[in-house]
């Protein structure tokens, strides 16, 4: 089925803006014959620039006009999926739905989209007539661009995750109030701040005080994380994993469909990053591997994939939210064997979580469905 009109729903949001950013700079519009674009709130409004002559916004929610598309793609969340997309299955719509919700995940005819780890299954979805190409969770993602050079090579037995999650994964209020946060601390002890022979510890004590306070901003993360972290993310599950450590193995597994299943488990973690999410990892290999050909593995397995050298000072430089973020670079470092024994490995990586841990794969995959790529 050929590809030619595509709707667009959620563009404005924060990965829908990523999207529309990215699109932008690869000229991706040139190459859609009809793109059209919806809001749940604007109906009528203005579409955005993109480059090419697009009508006003349409109703996201009018079934008819999205059923006369080849192509949806929604960054709108997973509410709006839920609401639409049976509705638009039942009036006979027969289009290629491509959602950076989790919602439609784990369903049994849907692939999530990670074509440099597995291009393979999503050309075989497509041949099939698969018509649900899901972005998978931006964690996952992260690790599997990361490592995926690993699980190719079938050399994986298992893989223990620590994750130090930015604030973004939580979305745009969760950011503004992570620099409110900051700007609290700094605001209750801008005095002592000023003056150099202030005690560190009145400091310290002011600060905690102003951390635990009812003044303190916590309304979108419900506790502090400037100057703290979480270590829950997501909702509770009733094995003790929160929602996030579960789609570890559960998406690992489906993005892979490998036939046995390779465990992947941990703690995640949200910490004071912005927009770029960090993992450690003990990795069980299946046999001994030279550290110089894992290197080898890791770095030649995609195009984005960045080893850095396991020093210290390469380390504080390229393996930091700061350097990642904004970026589709993927650093790996802290490559190093651990005193477990030649086959466990241990690996540190960063990705934007915007970028591949969100909106490139699926503009990706709406490239594949265009014949594109
Ligand atoms: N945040 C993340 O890191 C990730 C999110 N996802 C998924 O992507 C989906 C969307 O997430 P996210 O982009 O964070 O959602 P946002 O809250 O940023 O945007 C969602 C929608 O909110 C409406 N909106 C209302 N007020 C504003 C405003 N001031 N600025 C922009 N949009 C506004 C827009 O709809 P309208 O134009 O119709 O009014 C917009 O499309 C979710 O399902 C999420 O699970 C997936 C991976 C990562
Ligand atoms: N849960 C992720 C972000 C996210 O949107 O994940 P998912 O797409 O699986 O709901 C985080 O908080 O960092």
């Amino acid at each position: 089925m050929s590809v030619e009109s595509v709707g667009f729903v959620g563009w404005r949001g924060m990965v829908g803006s990523v999207l529309m950013e990215r699109m932008l700079e690869e000229g991706d519009f040139a190459h859609i014959a009809k793109p059209v674009f919806f809001s749940t709130s604007n109906a009528g409004g203005k579409a955005p620039q993109v480059g090419v002559e697009v009508p006003p916004l349409g109703d996201a929610y009018d079934i008819e006009t999205l059923k006369t598309l080849d192509a949806i793609v929604s960054c709108q969340g997973g509410d709006y999926t839920k609401a639409v997309y049976p509705k638009l299955r039942e009036a006979g719509w027969d289009g290629y739905w491509i959602d950076a919700a989790s919602s439609l995940r784990m369903d049994e005819d849907s692939v999530i989209v990670l074509d440099p780890v597995n291009r393979d299954v999503i050309d075989r979805a497509i041949a099939e007539g698969g018509k649900k190409f899901i972005g998978g969770n931006c964690t996952v993602s992260l690790m599997l661009m990361a490592l995926g050079g690993l699980f190719k090579a079938d050399l994986v037995e298992w893989v223990s995750v620590q994750t130090y999650q930015a604030a973004s994964g939580a979305g745009a209020r969760n950011m503004r109030e992570l620099i409110s946060q900051m700007g609290a601390i700094q605001d209750c002890v801008a005095d002592e701040l000023a003056d150099p022979s202030s005690a560190i510890l009145d400091i310290d004590r002011k600060v905690a005080e102003q951390m635990r306070s009812g003044d303190f901003p916590t309304q979108a993360f419900g506790a502090p994380l400037a100057g703290s972290l979480l270590p829950w993310i997501d909702t509770q599950l009733e094995n003790g994993q929160s929602r996030e450590e579960w789609k570890g193995l559960a998406e690992t597994n489906k993005i892979l469909r490998t036939d046995s299943e390779i465990p992947v488990d941990g703690n995640c973690v949200r910490i004071g990053a912005m927009r770029s999410h960090s993992q450690a990892f003990n990795i069980k290999l299946r046999k001994d591997v030279s550290l110089e050909e894992l290197e080898r593995i890791i770095g030649t397995a995609n195009d984005w994939v960045e080893v850095v050298p396991n020093e210290r000072e390469a380390t504080l430089e390229k393996l930091t939210p700061t350097y990642a973020t904004g970026s589709l670079k993927i650093p790996v470092g802290r490559l190093r064997k651990l005193n477990l024994g030649p086959e466990y490995l241990s690996a540190f990586t960063v990705g934007d979580q915007l970028l591949w841990g969100a909106a490139e794969p699926l503009r990706r995959v709406l490239q594949i469905l265009l014949g594109r790529l």
